[in-house]
């Protein structure tokens, strides 16, 4: 994209104002920047503050609403004060304004979730009745499933939060995704690394999304310059996957695709928030089939789990 004046801004970006979500959205300007062979300062990054961010005091869950982390940037995105959003996957609902679509992920970053405690190597080794403290429901049904003896409570706050407040003894374990800590230049706080296999990540886990005005061509050619084709595939497998599970956001939900050159393959779990009950599949299938391949095995565990089971989460 060139422009006369090599001081003029190409574009804004709008994202939280965490370490985190500032650090996404520095590595989504890099990349643009090289892309495009222009200056980073070329690409100017707003702040916005979100639900997600202001409410602190009890679970996200427990609020209600969809996309507590995305919505007043969203809101930007259509008004028009930004051009384009950067999120984490993960925080993106599953349905979109009419307006907006993803038209590029960043290459993903590592998909698994770290154990982290200053008392035990893993959890496996937390004594009986020991706390493990997360926002997440699926890590706290995660956590139930593998160990019923241990009890669960919410940890919130950004990452750095959630790490001090361990160290402070609020908790004596949480988890974490890894790709945050690598973002945040902290992996030498994992304790130890999850196996997807063992610990289904969330849907969309460690891949960099961004969000842009279905109409903007200039915006869209410009940022789809950076989008990587196999992370797009599989996020097209995982997303299609929670479309036809999340019909309450209480929903413990796990999924995960991988590609392999024209092949990829899919794990999927649904699992009641005590950890006593839970659905998993696999599919294995053609790249070209990936929404497909997502939405089929969702309408599997639809059907072994039966109705019954997502009304045990319905406006509790
Ligand atoms: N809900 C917070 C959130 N959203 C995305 C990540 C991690 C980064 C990623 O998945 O790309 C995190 C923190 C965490 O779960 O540890």
């Amino acid at each position: 994209m060139q422009s006369s004046d090599e001081t003029d801004i190409l574009a804004t970006i709008g994202t939280r104002g965490s370490p985190l979500a500032l650090a996404q959205a520095h590595e989504v300007r890099d990349r643009l920047a090289r892309a495009h062979q222009v200056a980073p300062k070329r690409i100017a990054i707003k702040t916005i503050r979100t639900s997600g961010d202001a409410i602190q005091d009890r679970p996200l869950f427990d609020v209600g609403g969809k996309g507590l982390f995305t919505k007043e940037i969203e809101e930007a995105l259509l008004a028009g004060t930004i051009d384009f959003a950067v999120h984490s996957s993960k925080d993106v609902p599953t349905f979109l304004p009419d307006a907006t679509w993803l038209p590029a992920f960043l290459p993903r970053e590592d998909v698994r979730d770290v154990f982290i405690s200053p008392h035990a190597s893993s959890l496996n080794d937390l004594p009986a009745g020991a706390t493990v403290g997360t926002a997440s429901l699926r890590r706290q049904a995660m956590v139930l499933k593998l160990r019923p003896d241990l009890k669960v409570n919410s940890l919130r706050g950004n990452v750095e939060t959630r790490l001090r407040k361990i160290t402070a003894g609020e908790a004596d374990a949480t988890l974490l995704a890894l790709a945050g800590l690598n973002r945040l230049g902290l992996q030498d706080k994992a304790t130890r690394i999850l196996e997807t296999d063992e610990f289904l990540p969330a849907v969309g886990q460690g891949a960099i999304a961004i969000e842009s005005r279905r109409d903007d061509d200039r915006i869209n050619a410009f940022v789809k310059a950076i989008g990587d084709p196999e992370t797009e595939v599989a996020l097209s497998a995982e997303r299609s996957f929670l479309a036809l599970l999340d019909g309450s956001c209480r929903t413990p939900i796990g999924g995960h695709c991988r590609v392999n050159g024209d092949r990829i393959d899919f794990r999927g779990l649904i699992i009641s928030p005590d950890g006593t009950e839970f659905y998993e599949t696999s599919r294995e299938g053609a790249r070209a089939d990936a929404a497909a391949l997502g939405a089929d095995a969702a309408h599997e565990l639809r059907e072994r789990a039966g109705e019954k089971f997502f009304t045990l989460f319905a406006g509790a």
